[in-house]
């Protein structure tokens, strides 16, 4: 969705310079490849719980490929806080329960098993504490009685495409910046209802 939003756009204020993973099999990669976006893979694995030998050689990845903004999707590992702080304000992560209910693993099982009627989809500032940053966006979904993890994941996936996009697009652009514990809006923004998702009939 990031890059058929950056492609689609001339004035879209980002190029994605690179797709990265930390494992080789993760299907972005081929999405990447497919759009003749260059790809890095640092596998994790090989480092175990050094998350700082991890990403010591991430970064070496982020500084080849000039890279200014990361934007997470699906990265299943927790950053140290050294990172995050050399990184301040220029990461997002996408992440599929309306924070800050659901923060986590299985967001979909926790949002089930807690009987919400809406769900949805944030995309937020990473900061050192997990799934806790300034949120920038946020898009909603009705959970349906016949709901099960993986039917609320494809409609909060839906959205997900939506609202990634047009995060990005504030932050990038300096609409929107971290300041301090908020999300500052610098410009006022019009508010897109579009991104409340009504059920689908
Ligand atoms: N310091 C931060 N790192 C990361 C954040 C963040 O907010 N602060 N966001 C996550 C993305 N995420 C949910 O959106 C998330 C990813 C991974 C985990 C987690 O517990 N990972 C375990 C390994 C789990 C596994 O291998 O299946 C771990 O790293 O030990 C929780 C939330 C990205 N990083
Ligand atoms: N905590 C982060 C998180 O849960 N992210 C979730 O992983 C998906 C991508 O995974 P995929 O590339 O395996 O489809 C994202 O769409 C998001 O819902």
């Amino acid at each position: 969705a990031l890059i058929d939003a950056a492609a689609a756009d001339a004035d879209f204020p980002a190029d994605i310079v690179a797709v990265m993973s930390n494992t080789a099999s993760a299907g972005g990669l081929a999405i990447a490849e497919q759009a003749g976006i260059p790809t890095v893979v640092v596998e994790s694995k090989p480092f175990g719980k050094d998350r700082a030998g991890f990403e010591a050689k991430l970064q070496a990845a982020l500084d080849d490929a000039r890279v200014e903004l990361i934007c997470l999707g699906g990265f299943m590992r927790l950053f140290t806080a050294e990172f995050v702080q050399r990184w301040h304000g220029k990461i997002l992560n996408i992440h599929p329960s309306l924070l800050p209910s659901f923060p986590g693993l299985d967001p979909h099982g926790q949002a089930l098993r807690a009987g919400v009627k809406i769900s949805g989809a944030t995309v937020h500032f990473v900061i050192p504490e997990t799934d806790a940053g300034p949120i920038v966006m946020q898009g909603a979904v009705a959970v349906r009685d016949d709901d099960d993890a993986e039917s609320l994941a494809a409609r909060v996936l839906s959205v997900e495409h939506k609202i990634y996009p047009e995060a990005l697009r504030l932050v990038a652009s300096d609409a929107a910046r971290l300041d301090g514990d908020y999300c500052r809006l610098v410009t006022l923004q019009s508010c897109d209802d579009s991104l409340i998702v009504p059920p689908p009939r």
